[in-house]
């Protein structure tokens, strides 16, 4: 539904919707059959039901585009599922139980890969026969790879994941945990990936035919081409409408593609736990309350000043209930409290990307003075990237597998910044090299699966940083990463927030983070705030029962 409201989404959606209704209409549509052939109407202009004249045999044009189209698009569709069906359930396998499955299908996804497509096109046609959709099934099996290579690349990332492993513990079949948590992930670059490999099929078929490799005897908008092309002295016309079909409807699904890239990837995921030795800092500071603090409200911090908010969501009622919180230029506030305490939902408050039923039902926030509660979407818009960026919890699936690290990176700077490619890609570089990436050229080429979850929660961070933001907001910034990588990360967090004296919301469920990284903490229970103070107050003398409860989970263990 979110695509509705997405311009690009709704066009393109709206186009392809056109192009496939007109094709399945084909026979209600069209005045005659496609192959009905009058060798005395050839060439003739529109006539009265025959709006685009006729073509070369005297075939009526409108007739063979839409018959044409059942053909182009069906054969895209046998291709998809083709490539869905051996891609995506041996990526599956492969990230998620590794070991020889693993290694025999990334060899053979290597193998087929590096095959020419071209040349292994026209030798199956040389040995199955012209039909397109034999030709079709085969390329499905030459395209299935990239389903694999995308699947396989994200599952191996979440396998790691700490609610993996916490669902496992909890006994959950493994059926279950890839049905629940593992296909939920990979669905969005998967429905992508399928708009993207929908238009490099058409057209490749359309070339297949165009070259006059494809199956003459039925139409498709590729033969009528070639047909065209033998004509076009005569009559140049007959290029533009399979041409016109065809860069509508692959045009329209690489739009399709990039309009669900933004919808489906800015959602906010699930948890999960981690730990890091705790070793309490010397850190001065602020004031400490130990009462739930709804309107207790103070002096409020001019970076980000939360007041009193609430979130409800219809049917649950109030799952915020009146959080104050401050962060100052040059802090760290931690955000800490166990699953659905509220944290994420505060956070994106903030953020003002709260999920779609979710609304702020009372209080302020402020963003260096600017109250942002009830501020129109594209306002907020605004202020995301350049005042406030975000940290994301789960670094591969924030980044688009079918894209280089390097164009993802460069987009939106060029987008919110207005610079040119050049300059981009020259600040890109520099933010790489920022978060301390010792190569940043290979970085930059490199796709997501060629980088490590460490490297790639510094990618994001990069990306964070890309417009100069004064408030940084991660939410578990860490949990996906193991524990050395979770030290390097935070050490570059606290760097960055050093040198540019950057305000820091951490949301965390992580008490040893808050030791490490934190000036002051916050801890909510229940959509409330129940202690607050810096963090050495709050780490060794916890006032609030619920705040020693959780550091009591979390110490024993730590003591070694
Ligand atoms: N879309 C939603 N609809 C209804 N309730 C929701 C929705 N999203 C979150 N909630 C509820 O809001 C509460 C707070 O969730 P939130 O995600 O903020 O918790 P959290 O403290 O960040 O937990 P975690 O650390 O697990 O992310 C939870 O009880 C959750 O059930």
């Amino acid at each position: 539904m979110r695509l509705l409201r997405h311009p690009l989404g709704l066009i393109s959606a709206l186009l392809l919707a056109a192009v496939v209704l007109a094709v399945l209409l084909a026979p209600v549509l069209s005045p005659q059959p496609p192959g009905l052939s009058s060798l005395r109407l050839a060439f003739e202009g529109p006539a009265a039901g025959h709006p685009l004249g006729y073509d070369s045999a005297g075939r009526d044009i409108l007739a063979r585009l839409l018959y044409g189209g059942r053909n182009t698009l069906g054969g895209a569709v046998i291709a998809l599922a083709v490539a869905l069906v051996l891609g995506v359930p041996s990526g599956l396998l492969a990230g998620y139980y590794g070991g020889w499955f693993d290694s025999a299908a990334s060899w053979v996804v290597n193998l087929v890969m590096a095959l020419p497509a071209m040349v292994v096109l026209l030798a199956s046609r040389a040995i199955l026969g012209s039909t397109v959709w034999v030709l079709m099934v085969v390329l499905g099996f030459l395209v299935a790879p990239s389903f694999f290579r995308l699947v396989r690349g994200i599952v191996a990332n979440v396998r790691r994941e700490l609610y993996v492993d916490a669902a496992k513990v909890s006994g959950l079949s493994d059926t279950r945990i890839v049905s629940r948590h593992i296909l939920i992930v990979v669905r969005a670059p998967i429905i992508i990936q399928v708009a993207l490999v929908a238009g490099i099929a058409i057209s490749l078929q359309a070339g297949l035919e165009f070259l006059g490799i494809g199956s003459g005897d039925s139409p498709t908008w590729g033969a009528m081409l070639n047909e065209a092309f033998k004509n076009i002295q005569r009559a140049p016309l007959l290029m533009l409408w399979p041409g016109l079909a065809l860069g509508l409807t692959s045009g329209a699904l690489v739009l399709l593609a990039a309009a669900l890239r933004d919808v489906l990837e800015d959602r906010g995921t699930a948890p999960a736990a981690s730990r890091t030795a705790p070793d309490v800092p010397h850190v001065p500071d602020v004031r400490a309350t130990s009462k739930p603090a709804a309107g207790q409200a103070g002096e409020r911090a001019h970076l980000l000043s939360v007041r009193d908010l609430g979130v409800a969501y219809p049917g649950t009622g109030e799952v915020v209930r009146g959080v104050d919180l401050d962060v100052r230029a040059g802090e760290i506030v931690g955000l800490v409290g166990e699953s659905g305490s509220g944290k994420t939902q505060t956070a994106f408050s903030i953020l003002g990307i709260l999920p779609e039923k979710g609304r702020v039902s009372r209080g302020s926030i402020t963003i260096e003075g600017q109250e942002i509660v009830g501020l129109p979407e594209r306002a907020h818009r605004a202020l995301r990237g350049t005042l406030v960026a975000y940290v994301p919890q789960e670094p591969m699936s924030n980044l688009d597998p079918a894209f280089t690290i390097g164009s993802q990176l460069v987009e939106p700077i060029r987008y919110k910044l207005g610079l040119r490619r050049a300059e981009a890609t020259r600040r890109a570089l520099d933010l790489l090299r920022l978060v301390e990436i010792t190569d940043p050229r290979r970085t930059f080429d490199s796709y997501p699966h060629e980088i490590s979850g460490g490297m790639a929660q510094r990618v994001l961070i990069a990306g964070a940083m890309s417009c100069d933001p004064k408030l940084l907001i991660a939410d578990e910034p860490t949990t996906a990463l193991d524990v050395r990588v979770q030290a390097e990360v935070l050490g570059l967090l606290r760097r960055l927030q050093r040198d540019n004296d950057l305000g820091v919301l951490l949301v965390t469920h992580n008490l040893g983070v808050v030791a490490d990284l934190c000036d002051r903490v916050a801890v909510m229970r229940e959509g409330r705030i129940v202690e607050r103070g810096t963090a050495e107050q709050v780490l060794s003398t916890p006032r609030d029962p619920y705040t020693r409860e959780l550091l009591s989970a979390v110490l024993p263990l730590e003591a070694k």
